[in-house]
This record gives C-alpha cells, structure tokens and sequence, in this order.
C-alpha cells in the first residue's frame, strides 16, 4: 500500500489525478544507462524513507510541492522538447497518481522512473532506475542534515529500506532495470554484493554485474571530488559499472538541472 507521510491531499482534489510537483524542467539525464540523454524530470513530493544524504531535501526531509493535475503535467511534458521522461521524486511510487501519470505518457515517450525499489508498480516503466538504499544511508542525529532532528526516521527508514520482493517485483516488470547504489566508501560493498545475490535469489530475470551501478556520494562538486575516484576504483576491482553524476559535475547542485 503506498503511504504518502508528509504530503497531504487536498481536500479539493476529490478525483485524486493531482500530485505533488516539486520540479519539473528539461535536462541531461545525468545518472545511470542513459547518462547524457536529454529528458524532462518529472520530480514528485513525498518520500517514505529519510536518507541523512538526499540531494532532494525539498521533497523527502521538507517536502514543498504545487498540487498539479495528471493532465496538466502531461501537457507541460509535452511542451518540452525531451523524447526521454524521468518521473523521480522523493519517491514517485508513494502517489497512486504516478502510475496513472506514466500510462498517461507511455505511448509517447521513454520513460525512466528514479525509485529507492520499496514499492511496486504495475504502470509502464521502460527503465526501472532501482537505487535501494544501503545501511550507510541510514539518519542518525549525527549525520542527519543541519536543523533535523531524525527522531523516529532512524528505526522507520532502517525497517523500509530493502524490501526484496518489490525489487523483485521491480527487476521482473519493467523493460530495463539497473541497481544504481548510492556509495560512501569501500564499507559499502559487501551489502552490495549480498543484496546483488539475494534480488538474483528472486528474480526471474538475469541481474549481470553491468545492470550494478556504483555512484559516489555527494550533492556537490565538492563532495564529489572527495568520493568520485575511490567509487570509480571500487566499481573497476568488484566488476560493476560505475556512474557519473553529470549533472553535478556541469551545473553543481542548482535546482532544475
Ligand atoms: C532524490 S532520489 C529520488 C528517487 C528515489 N527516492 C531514490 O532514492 O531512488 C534520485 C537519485 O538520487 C540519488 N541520490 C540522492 N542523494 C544523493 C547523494 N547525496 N549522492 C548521490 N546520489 C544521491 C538517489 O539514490 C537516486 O538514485
Ligand atoms: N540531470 C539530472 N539527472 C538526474 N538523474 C536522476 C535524477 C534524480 O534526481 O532522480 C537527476 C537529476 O536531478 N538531474
Ligand atoms: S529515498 Fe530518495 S528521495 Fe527519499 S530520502 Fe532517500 S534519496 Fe531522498
Ligand atoms: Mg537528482
């Protein structure tokens, strides 16, 4: 059952087609198999988990939102230029909506949806971009970002992070999948390698390593140079595929790019 904590409906949308739009603009892809690729990013609000590094603290820690109609959404899609369409969020899977948005679009576009693999979906996906999220990710008081306070979000995330059958559910649905970590350092890798083999456990599908993507930590270009060359290394010595964070790298960590 998705659960939207935090974003609340309101009471005028009383046929439910609206979501919770926190950005919608037209980009590189910069993240994954299709990095470099121009596409529109469809980001929702709402996130049922709290990782201490989210880049999008607009739409998980305090999530901020214009409520806009499926309709409305599309047309402003279509307005745009992409062929590619990244519905991302938060976590797009929580709203109902989302599946009604990517039916909506299906015909018309490739579509990648950017999700922590917690949810399933039975809306069309050509990408299942799957970024499930690891222990490293985990709030604490400690890490938790400036003026938060992660309270019950520790045990909640921890208990929400991996949910194997929705990965599963995930691999198995969608045209495409990657399984696109978020890393830290080397400590990260035996999880990674674990979880690789428990979704192979209960996919009916082939996992190669090249469907594995390691992705360095960081919000900025700061950050990122600090944690890029070690993730790259690692992904070289394990076997996996590494990811740039494009966007990142051009435009730092601007809103809408
Ligand atoms: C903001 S999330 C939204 C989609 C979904 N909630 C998820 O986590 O996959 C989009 C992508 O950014 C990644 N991400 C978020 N914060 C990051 C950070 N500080 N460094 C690297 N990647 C990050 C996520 O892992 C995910 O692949
Ligand atoms: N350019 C660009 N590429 C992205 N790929 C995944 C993104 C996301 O936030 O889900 C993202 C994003 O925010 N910007
Ligand atoms: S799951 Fe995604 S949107 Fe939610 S807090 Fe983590 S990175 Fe942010
Ligand atoms: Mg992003």
């Amino acid at each position: 059952m998705p659960v939207s904590d935090s974003v609340t409906r309101p009471d005028s949308d009383t046929d439910g087609d609206s979501l919770p739009i926190n950005e919608l603009f037209a980009s590189l892809q910069g993240e994954g198999k299709l990095a470099g690729v121009p596409s529109t990013f469809v980001r929702t609000s709402g996130c049922n988990l709290r990782c201490w590094f989210c880049d999008s603290y607009h739409t998980s820690w305090e999530p901020t939102h214009a409520w806009m109609g499926v309709d409305e959404i599309v047309a402003e899609v279509d307005a745009l230029a992409p062929e590619h369409v990244v519905v991302t969020g938060g976590e797009p899977l929580v709203h109902q909506e989302t599946a009604t948005l990517l039916s909506e679009l299906a015909d018309d576009y490739h579509l990648t949806v950017e999700t922590n693999g917690t949810l399933e979906t039975d809306a069309p996906i050509d990408l299942a971009s799957i970024s499930p999220k690891l222990a490293s990710s985990t709030p604490t008081p400690e890490n938790a970002p400036a003026d938060t306070d992660p309270g019950v979000w520790t045990d909640k995330h921890e208990s929400a992070r991996i949910d194997l059958d929705a990965l599963a559910s995930l691999v198995d649905h969608a045209d495409d999948f990657q399984l696109k970590f978020v890393v830290t350092g080397r400590d990260d890798l035996p999880e990674i390698e674990s979880l690789v083999e428990d979704v192979r456990g209960v996919t009916a599908r082939e996992v190669r390593d090249s469907d594995v993507l390691l992705m360095p930590e960081g919000q900025t270009r700061e950050a990122l140079a600090k944690t890029r060359t070690d993730v790259a290394e690692l992904a070289a010595e394990f076997g996996y595929r590494y990811t740039p964070r494009l966007h990142v790298d051009l435009w730092n960590d601007a809103p809408e790019t």
